[in-house]
C-alpha cells in the first residue's frame, strides 16, 4: 500500500476491521529456516519471508518482519528485508517494521529516512521505536511518518520479564508517573492532536497513528503502572501470542476496556505451521478466530 493521504491508524483501522485483529511476525529464525529445509542464508531468507507474504496476505491486518533476522545475513538480508516490504506492499497487507531504532533526535531523522521516508526501500507502514533516550528524541521519526501516512509503535510494556525494571520506575521528572504512564501520554498527546486535525475528535472507534507496544504477557502491569491504554487513542501492538505464553484470554486481560485498539502480534507460533501455504493460513486463521 502507498502511503500517503491517508493516516497509518485510519489504515489500520480499516485492515482490522477486514480481517481481524491478528499480527503475524516474520522472524526468520535459523532453526525456522531450518525446519522449512531452507539454507540459512539470504538465498533460505529470500524464500521464506515470500512464502509467508504469499500465504498470509488478504488474512492478517499487518505483517510484522522482524529486522535483526534480516541484518544478521549482512547487506545480501538487508536486501531480503528491502524485497518483503516491497512484496508485502504489492500484496496489499500493512507492514510494520520492527527495528526498535531510538536515539539523539539528530540521528533519529537519520532513522526516519531510512525507515519512513517517502521512496525509502526500507520504509513500511510503520516502524517500532525505543522510547529510553527520552520520548522527545523520537520527533524526527514521529514527525516524518505523520506527515506521510506512516505511523510508529513505541515501546511502553514491553512482553519481556526484563521490561518492568525500567518500566515501572517511577519518574523524578513526571510527578512521580511511571516511565510507561509517561510515554503512553505523549503518545496520547499526539493522537489527540491528529484525530483532532483530522476532524474526528471523539469518535471513539478512530485510531490515531502513534501506537503503543504492549505485551499480550504482562498482566496487570498496565493498571501497576497507571497506563490509561483507552486514552491513549492509537493502536496497542501486543506481541508475545504463542512461543512466549500469551493468548486470547490474556490480551484481553492486559487491555480490559481498549480491546477496540488491540493489534494482537504471534511469529514463531504461526511461523512454526510452515512450510506449507495453507497450514500456515490455518495457523494464522486459528490465532485471528480466537482474538474475534
Ligand atoms: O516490538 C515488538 O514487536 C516486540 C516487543 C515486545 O515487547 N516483545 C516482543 O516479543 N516483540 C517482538 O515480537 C516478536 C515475538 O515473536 P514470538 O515470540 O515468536 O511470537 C519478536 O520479533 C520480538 O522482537
Amino acid at each position: 500500500m502507498s502511503a500517503g493521504a491517508r493516516p497509518f491508524g485510519e489504515r489500520l483501522a480499516g485492515a482490522i476491521d477486514a480481517t481481524g485483529r491478528l499480527c503475524v511476525g516474520i522472524d526468520p529464525h535459523p532453526g525456522l529456516l531450518t525446519s522449512w529445509g531452507l539454507s540459512d542464508d539470504a538465498t533460505g531468507l529470500r524464500e521464506f519471508s515470500l512464502r509467508v507474504v504469499e500465504a498470509l496476505a488478504g488474512s492478517v491486518a499487518a505483517l510484522k518482519p522482524q529486522a535483526a533476522f534480516y541484518e544478521r545475513h549482512g547487506s545480501a538480508g538487508i536486501a531480503v528485508l528491502e524485497e518483503t516490504i516491497a512484496a508485502a506492499r504489492s500484496a496489499g497487507v500493512l507492514t510494520i517494521v520492527d527495528a526498535k531504532r531510538g536515539d539523539i533526535g539528530s540521528t533519529m531523522q537519520g532513522y526516519a529516512d531510512a525507515f519512513l521516508r517517502e521512496g525509502s526501500p526500507l520504509a513500511g507502514d510503520a516502524v517500532t521505536l525505543s522510547p529510553y533516550l527520552g520520548f522527545g528524541s523520537l520527533a524526527p521519526a514521529i514527525d516524518t511518518a505523520l506527515a506521510v501516512g506512516r505511523g510508529v509503535f513505541v515501546l511502553c510494556l514491553t512482553s519481556n520479564p526484563e521490561g518492568a525494571s525500567v518500566q515501572l520506575a517511577r519518574s523524578d521528572t513526571d510527578e512521580g508517573r511511571s516511565v510507561a504512564a509517561t510515554i503512553a501520554r505523549a503518545a496520547a498527546a499526539l493522537n489527540a492532536e491528529e484525530l483532532a486535525a483530522g476532524g474526528d475528535p471523539g469518535a471513539s472507534r478512530s485510531l490515531g497513528s502513534v501506537g503503543l507496544v504492549v505485551g499480550a504477557t504482562i498482566g496487570e502491569a498496565a493498571r501497576a503502572a497507571g497506563v490509561d491504554l483507552v486514552g491513549v487513542r492509537g493502536p496497542l501492538l501486543m506481541p508475545g501470542v504463542g512461543a512466549q505464553g500469551g493468548s486470547a484470554q490474556s490480551v484481553r486481560a492486559v487491555v480490559g476496556e481498549a480491546w477496540q485498539q488491540v493489534l494482537a502480534s504471534s511469529s514463531r507460533e504461526v511461523l512454526g505451521a510452515g512450510p506449507s501455504a495453507d497450514d500456515l493460513r490455518s495457523a494464522a486463521a486459528r490465532a485471528a478466530a480466537s482474538l474475534a
